[in-house]
């Protein structure tokens, strides 16, 4: 319910009592410093009727009571050196079975590795935006040569991979300007392999077989038992390089057309979601999706393993009915994944088809992406999956748009187009991620569902991943030096592979030196090196226009920018000892002057390039930006500031971040112009995400930006004209 809130004398509207305390918490926080301060700068609290509405949502949002600019010289240099000590304890990651998955504690047990390699391991990027794609993606993306030309030509075109920004250049961005999902179509000839089914599944894939016929026929009888023709699509993509390597590598992955009868993916649908007809289901789920928080990006994993009871974190998976769900779910399932470890372990002959190292699924669940929910997955390697298989459960278009994407760098997506049935086939190396559109070519609410299978080269699921990125990264493979930073055991080992991988073009590694040479990321063998960071931030930019170093550099300018207000006024304190109205005009003559400093501008102007790749905590950043209203020359308009802020688009960006904290802000918005069914729904899409839960924000400490874990959400934006600064999630 809806209650009007008073802190400060600003009264507000909070829909959740949960917030009204962390609120209220706040406010008795900031009040407290307050009372401690000598010399004030009075904000505004007085509302004029004409800006009501816009000030209720930057009061409700910003409802950060850091109206009286505090005892600034405390602020010093040396809080900024302890924030960064903080981050680094607190960044922590799991490492897991996947890259960027930390759930599986048995398979890597070893937490003191979540420094700089297990930073690194977490996966590149983010995703989530509306339409995610980068503005200059590449016109045939995905082929070995187009992807080598169109990394040729960018490395030498300033204008595609910026890292500097003028004020003419910015707030201009909104989310509907970023581009449709871009397809990739570059296959080479499709060919086939028949695999000769075990007598043990014979029944089961009879049965597939009856339906099968119905549409089109790949499986054939023969007398010793049935033969089934697998149909492939080969495609392949540039990995990560730098523009003068000699050697260029490229990852494989495979796409098999129907290999799922559409009549096995409805029955699953129908157990999944009580009908298969997604507009009649609604987005209801009859299955209980796992509500922990994914290590990659710290919101509700919701997927359910099939498996390994162990693995599903949900108290409700423990309900008889779930059980009994799950168990009919594996028969209509068990028979698919039985030959499609028959296709791997013959297709992989070579690698992983003999002796006790064949090819076996270790791991195999569900995932649910739906528009306003989960609608992805950061763009990361499955480093833990010898060979990974993805079998969509829905339909392109009708059901969802975008869905899962290829790339050789973080900057640049490449969507997979695959309806229900078909399934993909990709080793570890594939830089993959998965964004889903919030709608279906219809204009409803998209939902894509997806069957995912880790594997691993041993009967027994051991572990061999070491074995796997040595060999390459001695062979001078950036992407397996990235990956063999994670599996090093000493500091120095994941400095010198992170440094080697940065060196042959790896972005990520640059953007993760970067951070630790800010301290944000644990290392005893680099020092606090500013200039060092910032230029292992540009290099990512130049080398790959790497989203996550422009939010890395965005963020060390709003650190510096910050600083320089702070000492600025720290010493227009000491030259005009106690005489208050001239400390007042000169504080808010620096104010001003902070809103379009160039280094702030460069700021916005990096989070928008982050924003353009679909970096969620960049989007979130750019709500900020037009909220308070960073970025634009400040006008006194109707006295409170007023005037120079865009509550509508920052309302967009805010939604379009897919962050629990983006809707939940969203939401704030809706409440406060009156649209409180709107308001309610994006509440509730903010916990269902996570927001409020015991576990998010220590998750995101842990997790990062999902490319980088040294990334922070809350960014150090210098206090506006009225002495406000955003409120920190
Ligand atoms: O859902 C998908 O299509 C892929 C998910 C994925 O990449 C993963 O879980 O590692
Ligand atoms: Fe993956």
């Amino acid at each position: 319910m809806s209650k009007p809130y008073k802190i400060n004398n600003i009264e507000i509207e909070i829909n959740n009592d949960d917030d009204i305390k962390s609120t209220a918490a706040a406010a008795t926080k900031k009040k407290k410093n307050a009372t401690t301060t000598k010399t004030k700068v009075s904000t505004k609290t007085t509302t004029p009727l004409t800006s009501l509405t816009r000030l209720a949502w930057t009061l409700t949002t910003a409802f950060i009571l850091i109206c009286i600019l505090i005892e600034l010289s405390a602020l010093s240099s040396s809080s900024l050196h302890l924030t960064s000590a903080t981050a680094t304890a607190t960044n922590d990651d799991d490492d897991g079975f996947d890259e960027n998955d930390g759930e599986d504690d048995k398979i890597s047990s070893d937490k003191s590795e979540s420094n700089i390699a297990t930073g690194t391991s977490t996966a590149p990027t983010t995703t989530t935006s509306n339409n995610p794609t980068l503005p200059q993606q590449p016109s045939s993306s995905s082929s070995a040569s187009s992807t080598k030309d169109h990394d040729a030509t960018a490395l030498t075109d300033s204008d595609s991979y910026k890292s500097s920004f003028s004020m003419n250049e910015i707030l201009q961005l909104k989310p509907s300007d970023l581009p449709p999902p871009f397809l990739f179509n570059d296959f080479g000839s499709p060919t086939s392999i028949s695999i000769d089914v075990e007598n043990e599944n014979e029944n089961e894939i009879k049965q597939s077989k009856e339906e099968e016929k119905k549409e089109e026929t790949t499986t054939t009888t023969t007398t010793t038992g049935i033969t089934k023709i697998i149909k492939i699509l080969p495609g392949s993509i540039m990995q990560q390089n730098i523009a003068a390597s000699k050697e260029l590598f490229e990852s494989k992955l495979y796409v098999l057309p129907d290999f799922m009868p559409r009549d096995t993916v409805k029955e699953i649908l129908t157990l999944l979601r009580g009908h298969e007809n997604m507009t009649i289901a609604n987005g209801y789920q009859s299955i209980a999706l796992n509500e922990d928080p994914d290590p990659v990006d710290a919101m509700t994993s919701q997927r359910i393993f099939l498996d390994d009871d162990s693995n599903n974190r949900s108290p409700k998976q423990s309900t008889i009915e779930q059980i009994q769900l799950r168990q009919k779910l594996k028969l209509l399932m068990d028979p698919y994944k039985d030959i499609m470890t028959l296709f791997l372990r013959k297709w992989y002959s070579d690698k992983c088809g003999k002796d006790n190292r064949k090819c076996t699924p270790c791991y195999t669940f569900l995932r649910r992406y739906r528009g306003g929910e989960r609608r992805g997955n950061v763009p990361h390697h499955d480093s833990m999956s010898y060979i990974s298989v993805v079998i969509s459960l829905s339909d392109y278009d009708t059901e969802y748009q975008g869905g899962l994407y290829v790339s050789s760098k973080n900057s640049e997506r490449n969507y997979i187009k695959l309806n229900r049935g078909d399934a993909v086939v990709h080793q570890w190396d594939l830089h993959h991620g998965v964004h889903v559109l919030d709608e279906n070519i219809h204009g409803d609410t998209s939902e894509r569902w997806s069957w995912i299978f880790w594997t691993r080269d041993s009967d027994t699921c051991d572990d061999h991943s070491k074995e796997w990125y040595k060999d390459c990264a001695d062979d001078g493979n950036p992407s397996c030096m990235y990956l063999r930073a994670t599996n090093e055991g000493t500091d120095e080992g994941r400095i010198k592979w992170n440094e080697k991988a940065s060196n042959a073009g790896d972005a990520l590694a640059s953007v993760k030196l970067g951070y630790a040479y800010l301290k944000l990321l644990p290392s005893d063998i680099v020092s606090y090196d500013v200039k060092k960071a910032e230029s292992l931030f540009l290099k990512a930019i130049r080398s790959s226009n790497e989203p996550d170093g422009h939010y890395a550099l965005a963020s060390l300018y709003l650190k510096q920018v910050t600083h320089q207000i702070q000492n600025s006024i720290s010493m227009i304190k000491e030259q005009n000892n106690g005489d208050d109205r001239q400390i007042k005009m000169k504080i808010m003559d620096v104010l001003k002057k902070g809103l379009i400093s160039p280094k702030l501008i460069n700021a916005i102007g990096h989070l928008e390039e982050a924003a353009k790749c679909g970096h969620m905590f960049a989007q979130f950043n750019l709500g900020i930006v037009h909220l308070y209203g960073y970025g634009r020359s400040y006008r006194s308009g109707d006295g409170n500031g007023n005037g120079n802020t865009d509550p509508n688009m920052a309302g967009m960006w805010f939604e379009a971040s897919g962050l629990p904290e983006g809707y939940i802000v969203k939401s704030m918005h809706s409440n406060s112009i009156g649209k409180k069914e709107e308001a309610e729904s994006f509440q509730q899409k903010a916990y269902t995400l996570g927001y409020g839960s015991p576990w998010r924000q220590m998750a995101r400490e842990r997790a990062g930006s999902g490319g980088s874990s040294g990334a922070k959400l809350n960014l150090q934006w210098p206090p506006i004209p009225s002495g406000q600064i955003p409120q920190e999630f």
